[in-house]
């Protein structure tokens, strides 16, 4: 039997999901596959998840860092099996309630994978879907660390289901994943160690600001390792796990309950069956122009993690992928894919955020720069929660006042990183965006002493 669609999107996620919906407003056929339940990582196993239990981090954090000041004790606990009940009332409605939204919105859905069997055709279940267009949209999945016992890791997707938490943790990787994660299982109540192979973790972000949140890391007690790589995992007994992890000063063992997969992600190509469709694709992702179409079939589009590109995989970066590629199969004409600057964060508590050019990248492009950088855990908006660690470190242009760069740790930067992508994209100088009436108090008017 064969299906005939205009429109067949791979993976339900944040890029396949702007395609849908624009596709069926639009008046075309849409079906959408998905391996797994519908809904895609970020909403499931990813972002939304991860912020319901890194708040209730911040939370324990903060009556730690008020403890005989705003408040006396510091009795309160994180009840892990509460904390992930209470994260499933967050993503058990996401599956039923897209489900519902694509049937009244005539959207077709299958939850089975899907596997190329001509340039525009899949085969799901057994059954031939066959399109006008296909968008691959299938994300991103847990790297093989080719270690050995690298299948007694915790993934991402089983630590944000595990009902217990051991006493000992210990995370592969010094990444998004294993910080964020490492913050939250630390305020939990575990022991817990990130071994990360790298001279410093969280590769992308200011080092100065990493450094600072290194140590905030470690003052909590969370032991961080650098220039150890994770070598071998061991099961000694049920529960009991021994990683062995090589650095300079020699080899190494780590007793855990668990051992957390944070050593990074690779695109889920390998089981799309490529081949078949005439889809060129690397390690990296699938191979595409810059209308997000495959470089060797016109009818294949692609969007999200799965795609080949230099840019950080993430859920903004796929959103606007999803929207350029709906644009370019149902608009008049197509147009290149364009993103502007991209903030990103590490929910750790504090968190770290970053836009645009760093120090270092600045220098190496030859540009005159100004530096405004400083310490903020003095600043008054940070004293009134507990003084947590925070800095910034803000990259003007002298010659245009142009904004290159902003770095931020501290008490809600997710937020304030927000201020310096809108003046980025829209070419706000510093002195413009210094001269806003901020409402006070606010994380927000403290940008006006950053510039
Ligand atoms: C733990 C974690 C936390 C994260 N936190 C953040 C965050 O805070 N902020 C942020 O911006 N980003 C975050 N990310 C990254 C973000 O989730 C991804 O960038 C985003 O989900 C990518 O969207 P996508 O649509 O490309 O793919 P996905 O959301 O991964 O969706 C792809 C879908 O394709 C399906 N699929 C795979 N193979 C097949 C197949 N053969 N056939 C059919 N379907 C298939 C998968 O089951 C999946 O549901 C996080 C990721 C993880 C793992
Ligand atoms: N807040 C967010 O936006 C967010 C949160 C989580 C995940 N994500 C996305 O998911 C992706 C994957 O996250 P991640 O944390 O797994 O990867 P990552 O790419 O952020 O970091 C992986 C780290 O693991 C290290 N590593 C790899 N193998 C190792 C080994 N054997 N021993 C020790 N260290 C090792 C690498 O040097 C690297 O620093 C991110 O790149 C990001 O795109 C984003």
């Amino acid at each position: 039997m064969s299906e005939k669609y205009d429109v067949l999107l791979l993976g339900s996620g944040p890029a396949a999901s702007r395609i849908a919906e624009a596709g069926s407003e639009a008046g075309r056929s849409v079906a959408v596959v998905d391996a797994r339940p519908i809904g895609g990582t970020c909403a499931l196993r990813g972002c939304n998840p991860k912020k319901v239990l890194v708040r209730a981090a911040e939370l324990r954090d903060w009556i730690r860092r008020s403890d005989g000041e705003l408040i006396a004790g510091d009795q309160a606990a994180i009840n892990w099996k509460q904390l992930i009940d209470f994260k499933r009332q967050f993503t058990d409605p996401v599956t039923p309630g897209k489900k519902k939204k694509y049937a009244e919105q005539g959207i077709a859905t299958f939850e089975s994978p899907a596997r190329f069997v001509g340039p525009r055709a899949v085969d799901v279940a057994g059954e031939t879907l066959e399109a006008k267009n296909i968008v691959i949209a299938t994300g991103a999945r847990p790297a093989p660390l080719d270690i050995p016992g690298e299948q007694l890791l915790t993934t991402s997707d089983r630590f944000l289901e595990s009902d217990t938490l051991p006493t000992k943790v210990v995370f592969v990787g010094g990444g998004y994943i294993s910080f964020e994660f490492a913050h939250v299982a630390r305020r939990a109540g575990a022991d817990v160690t990130i071994l990360e192979s790298g001279d410093r973790p969280l590769e992308g972000f200011e080092p100065d600001l990493v450094d600072r949140l290194v140590e905030a890391t470690t003052a909590v007690g969370i032991d961080v390792r650098t220039g150890h790589s994770a070598e071998a995992i061991r099961q000694e007994s049920e529960g009991e796990l021994t990683v062995l992890a090589s650095s300079d000063a020699g080899n190494q063992e780590f007793s855990a309950g668990m051992v957390v997969h944070g050593g990074g992600r690779v695109p889920n190509v390998k089981s799309l069956n490529l081949e078949a469709g005439g889809i060129e694709y690397s390690n990296a992702g699938i191979r595409v122009n810059e209308f997000l179409q495959s470089v060797s079939n016109p009818d294949i589009y692609a969007a999200g993690d799965v795609v080949d590109s230099d840019l950080p995989k993430l859920t903004p970066v796929a959103n606007r992928q999803g929207q350029t590629v709906a644009r370019n199969l149902l608009g008049p004409e197509r147009q290149p894919v364009e993103y502007g600057a991209v903030p990103r964060v590490a929910y750790t508590v504090p968190s770290l955020a970053s836009i645009g050019l760093s120090e270092n990248e600045c220098r190496e492009q030859g540009l005159d720069i100004d530096v405004h950088q400083g310490d903020m855990s003095d600043w008054s908006s940070v004293r009134k929660v507990g003084k947590p660690a925070a800095a910034y470190k803000v990259l003007v242009e002298r010659k245009t006042d142009r904004l290159l760069g902003a770095h931020l740790l501290g008490p809600d930067v997710a937020e304030t990183i927000n201020l310096f992508a809108l003046a980025m994209t829209y070419d706000i100088t510093a002195t413009r965006m210094k001269s806003v009436l901020y409402a006070f108090p606010t994380f927000a008017s403290d940008v006006e002493n950053m510039l």
